[in-house]
């Protein structure tokens, strides 16, 4: 549906040349909803902007639908935008018009009757929520409540693509959550392919089938969401991981030298982590029948990405040391990831 070939983007400021993309090339399929994520100034606005051509890269070529959008004559790359939504984290709501005003706004020209644009407005208010709000002016509105004008807007022309440029980094966790699962039911109904850009993994973890990485201009690793979630490659996707996570927490805890982390004799810390699609037994209550020991749970933050459990848990394990030794390797055998984070049985 949508693939960049080795694009690259600069900019000339002040003298000095800005690598913002240089040489990514992705490839988006129909239908799916691609997420990229990267820290401010990381180049992702820059390359979903190559998406549309608001801006025209320095090399490479981009093709969305078919169409080599860099090839196409003024008219038509008006045309290919049209199919093209695009929303943004203020919204860019125009705030002179009502909603129904901003909604019908790019409908202009489109050779439908008045009452064939009001009714069209209408179903895109209903569809995403505020059918009630047709006549209120951005103003009166909440955050969440602009973005989905802005969504309606982005809809008007019947795009094939979606592009989100932070569209929820405005909004508190959870309207977050509603304008995720509006553009998830919208992807599902309409089919339409989204690309989300964010600097929140848990927008990506929410959401996304697939994600790309991005870190000074360059993608640095893609993939399906459960993959790069289970088995980050890149220290910059760890980090991203470890803010949706509070699995990282026990390191502190021990810096600290808290109580909860302080051990009998033969006893360990361990984390152990979900990196198989195919963990589905209960498997703490199971080792500690099967082994005769006892997992004092400290943490678990366990999520559903993409259907499958994904997370761990930290736990105290106590128990004879070679039931202790079975336990754990029973776990790695059905594709647990095990750490132990600290360890008092050495002392033994
Ligand atoms: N029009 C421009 N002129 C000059 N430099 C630009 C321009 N647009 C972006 N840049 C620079 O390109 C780099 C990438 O910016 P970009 O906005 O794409 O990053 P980003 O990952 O989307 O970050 P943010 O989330 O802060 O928008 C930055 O160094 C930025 O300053």
């Amino acid at each position: 549906m949508i693939e960049l070939t080795h694009i690259s983007k600069n900019f000339v400021s002040g003298g000095r040349t800005v690598h913002a993309v240089q040489d990514v090339s992705l490839s988006i399929g129909k239908g799916e909803i691609f997420g990229i994520i990267g820290f401010s100034g990381a180049g992702k606005s820059t390359l979903v902007r190559c998406i549309n051509l608001l801006e025209r890269p320095t090399s490479g070529s981009v093709t969305v639908d078919g169409k080599e959008m860099t090839a196409l004559s003024a008219r038509e790359l008006r045309q290919a935008r049209k199919k093209i939504g695009m929303i943004f984290q203020h919204f860019n709501l125009m705030p002179s018009r009502t909603v129904f005003g901003n909604v019908a706004y790019p409908l202009r020209g489109s050779g439908l009757s008045r009452e064939q644009i009001a009714d069209k407005v209408h179903r895109l208010l209903e569809l995403v929520g505020i059918g009630d709000k047709a006549e209120a002016y951005p103003k009166q509105l909440s955050g969440g409540q602009k973005q989905r004008v802005a969504i309606a807007r982005a809809l008007a022309n019947d795009p094939n693509v979606l592009l989100c440029d932070e569209a929820t980094s405005a909004l508190d966790p959870q309207t977050t959550k509603a304008i995720l699962r509006l553009l998830k039911n919208l992807n599902e109904k309409l089919g339409i392919t989204v690309v989300i850009i964010t600097h929140e993994m848990a927008v990506v973890k929410e959401i996304c089938d697939r994600v790309a990485v991005m870190e000074h201009g360059r993608v640095v690793e893609q993939g399906e969401v459960f993959n790069v979630f289970a088995d980050p490659r890149q220290e910059i996707t760890r980090s991203f991981i470890h803010t949706t996570s509070n699995l990282r927490k026990i390191e502190e805890l021990i810096e600290e030298d808290s109580p909860v982390v302080q051990l009998k004799p033969g006893e360990l810390i361990v984390r152990l982590s979900y990196i198989q699609r195919n963990v589905s037994e209960p498997l703490i209550s199971t080792v500690s029948r099967k082994f005769d020991i006892v997992l004092n749970i400290i943490f678990s933050d366990i999520a559903i990405v993409q259907n499958a459990p994904i997370g761990g848990t930290v736990a105290i394990i106590s128990g004879e040391r070679e039931q202790i030794t079975q336990a754990i390797a029973y776990l790695i055998e059905k594709n647990v990831g095990v750490e132990v984070i600290r360890d008092a049985r050495i002392s033994e």
